[in-house]
């Protein structure tokens, strides 16, 4: 909005002055700038461009002899004549610099709207600038984008204002193009993380800055994979299965906190190490930490940052206490480690031996200084303390957010589906012997564990859009499309990972047989996710399916951490139904034999929902279960619990153009 009217402002302002310049000469345009007053002598005696160094001549009458000036004075009259009229020529001079300068960035403004206009023109859509859905409406729902993309076919531009052009795409063969090509992020992700995390070099809009980072980390992480296999990074997934009785103390066990907590344990140990089991402030920084997510992107979705807001100024504070936390925990993860405390900054090739030391204790926070080391080696510029410590936030806030969604999202499908929790069961019990440490390896074995988890993530992904936008160049896929740069690219993943033409009529049902359609042996995998891969997509069978599953992205900027995450979810939710079956209500019936020895979990489920309309279809399908709603998505915040009357609820705040607010309350 303030971008859009500084344009006008500034398009009326530029325009005044390019038609007095165009239409009066020279010598009315200067007239707006720092011209001198004209003075009252006769113009023969006061040179107006005079030579610089020439002192003014004096006046005196007709008839009489000219007085001869002291020479003193004569020389300062002069000296302060030239100064002014040097000050003078020097102002206008800048003024004109400027006036051109601003001209030239609006005439390329001016023309990049314009082409924005006709290559936008080209493209499905409803007529140019209808009312303005607003682009919390476009996130809000499938049901928008599902209603245009029936009108329209698979790709539908919106214009959610004159300079706000939006692209959605649907078709699956598009999809993959245009996650390669458009490489870069909206601005207001950039703006986001900065926000709550500081300087950081991840996650941020441009693709180049982010570049070099991604992918010393990807490897770090495909590393640390094999490294934590036996040990380290995944003993925290045991820590936590012994706390859970003192954790499920009162009757259920909270699914969402529950899910949240786990994540930030299996994220900050992967981060931190060894150090991080010890941590007195663990519990301090993951409630600090969620109190930062839940509000950064409300707080970014302002054009100038709201100083003058207390609350605001509250947010602020919380994440400079955030900061402080995550140095504490660097510093003693430096020094606990080992690893970090042999690193010196200006070495970074002791750097990259310890971390390919495999018998080391070594945390992902290595990774992080390693790829400062390595930037330092490519590119000659330092990455300082605060970008180290910006990327750790980042990574934590999105490791535990998306990781979160994922385990809750499974333990609450398994409690649902009474069948796929006891198939589930079996092939863990049969995959795993009784007393042995649970290995990478046994849970790559497990082939319905990792179609139960491909499944929930396709169900319920991360956030309801894949956003993209290229930056700087038109993005030209194959099928003659050219969208303009700037545009924002959406995918909506709702739509693309439920689409029955793809997926079949049962397509919003939950079955992880889906993905076990194709004879794939544990070989196969294990070469895969070795290869890097995460393993998952040998799932699917058909072509057209596997560019359809999407819940990491995809192209240039997928996530990095996807087979860390896989990988470690899955390791966890078998630990976890190796001892406890998961129940939704004390009620229900028994239904597995095969459970017969096991603790029952009871679990309060957690449907991480963004689209209300389809909550309030699965409310109504499943009345029995008890649903809240939150939203890790930008453009919705989750901030209260209690109404009025003690009910408890949520409140999902849209920010900026949404209209009010929806409560959702448990049944
Ligand atoms: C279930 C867990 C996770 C899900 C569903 C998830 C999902 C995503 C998605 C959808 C993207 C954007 C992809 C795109 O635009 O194509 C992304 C990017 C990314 N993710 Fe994840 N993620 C998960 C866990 C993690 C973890 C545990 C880490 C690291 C500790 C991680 C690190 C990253 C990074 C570094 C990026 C790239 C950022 C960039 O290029 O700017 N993710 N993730």
């Amino acid at each position: 909005m303030v971008r859009r009217f500084f344009f006008q402002g500034a398009v009326g302002e530029c325009s005044i002055l390019l038609s007095s310049l165009l239409l009066h000469g020279e010598s009315s345009s200067s007239a707006l700038l720092l011209r001198p007053p004209p003075r009252r002598s006769p113009p023969a005696t006061t040179p107006r461009h005079g030579l610089l160094l020439r002192a003014p001549r004096a006046v005196h009458p007709p008839g009489r002899a000219p007085q001869r000036a002291p020479r003193r004075r004569v020389r300062r009259v002069g000296r302060g004549a030239f100064f002014r009229d040097y000050a003078e020529r020097g102002t206008n001079a800048m003024l004109w610099a400027a006036l051109l300068a601003v001209t030239w960035l609006l005439v390329l403004r001016v023309a990049a709207l314009l082409r924005l206009w006709a290559l936008g023109a080209r493209l499905p859509g409803p007529p140019a600038f209808p009312a303005d859905p607003g682009l919390a409406a476009v996130c809000r729902g499938a049901g928008y984008l599902s209603k245009l993309h029936g009108s329209y076919g698979p790709v539908v531009r919106l214009w959610l204002g004159p300079s706000q052009l939006l692209v959605s795409v649907k078709d699956s063969r598009v999809i993959k193009e245009l996650l390669t090509k458009a490489e870069d992020k909206l601005p207001l992700t950039g703006k986001t993380y900065n926000l709550a995390c500081g300087k950081l070099g991840l996650f941020i809009s441009s693709f180049e800055k982010v570049k070099s980072r991604r992918e010393s980390l990807k490897s770090f992480l495909d590393e640390k994979l094999s490294v934590g296999a036996s040990g380290s990074s995944f003993k925290i997934i045991q820590i936590i299965l012994d706390r859970i009785d003192s954790i499920t103390a009162r009757d259920f066990l909270d699914c969402r906190s529950f899910s949240q907590h786990m994540a930030f344990n299996v994220v900050g140990s992967a981060l931190f190490g060894d150090a991080f089991f010890d941590w007195s402030d663990a519990s301090a920084y993951e409630e600090l930490m969620m109190t930062v997510a839940k509000d950064a992107c409300f707080w970014a979705s302002y054009a100038v940052s709201p100083f003058w807001k207390p609350d605001y100024r509250r947010y602020r504070t919380l994440c400079a206490q955030l900061k402080i936390l995550t140095q504490g925990i660097v510093a003693k993860s430096r020094n606990q480690n080992g690893v970090l405390s042999l690193i010196d900054m200006s070495s970074c090739q002791r750097s990259e031996r310890g971390i390919k030391d495999p018998c080391r204790g070594v945390s992902l926070l290595d990774g992080v200084i390693s790829s400062r080391c390595l930037n330092e080696a490519a590119e000659g510029a330092l990455s300082s303390e605060e970008e180290i410590c910006g990327n750790i936030i980042g990574l934590m806030l999105h490791g535990i957010s998306t990781c979160a969604n994922l385990i809750g999202n499974i333990l609450t499908r398994l409690a649902l589906y009474a069948n796929f929790q006891c198939q589930l069961h079996s092939e863990i019990v049969a995959g795993c012997h009784e007393s042995s440490e649970l290995k990478i390896d046994d849970v790559l074995r497990m082939k319905f564990l990792l179609a139960t988890v491909c499944e929930s993530a396709r169900l319920l992904p991360a956030g309801p859009l894949l956003q993209r936008c290229s930056l700087q160049q038109d993005v030209s896929l194959n099928s003659s499309i050219t969208i303009p740069a700037g545009a924002i690219l959406v995918i909506p993943l709702h739509l693309v990972q439920m689409d029955a033409s793809t997926w079949g009529n049962d397509a919003c049902q939950f079955n992880p047989n889906r993905f076990l359609k194709k004879d794939i042996n544990f070989e196969d995998i294990l070469a895969a996710v070795h290869k890097g891969s995460n393993g998952i997509n040998l799932f699917t069978e058909e072509c057209d399916k596997t560019e359809s599953f999407l819940p990491f992205g995809s192209g240039s900027r997928a996530c990095v951490g996807q087979k860390f995450a896989v990988l470690g979810i899955a390791m966890l939710i078998a630990s976890l139904l190796r001892s406890y079956e998961l129940w939704i209500q004390p009620e229900q019936k028994q239904f597995c034999p095969a459970f017969n020895n096991l603790k029952k979990l009871y679990i309060l489920c957690v449907y991480v929902e963004f689209d209300l309309l389809w909550a309030i279809n699965l409310l109504e399908a499943a009345p029995s279960v008890e649903l809240l709603f939150i939203d890790t998505w930008k453009h919705v915040c989750l901030v209260d619990q209690m109404d009025e009357e003690g009910r408890k609820g949520y409140l999902l705040r849209k920010n900026t153009s949404f209209m009010g607010d929806i409560r959702v309350y448990w049944h």
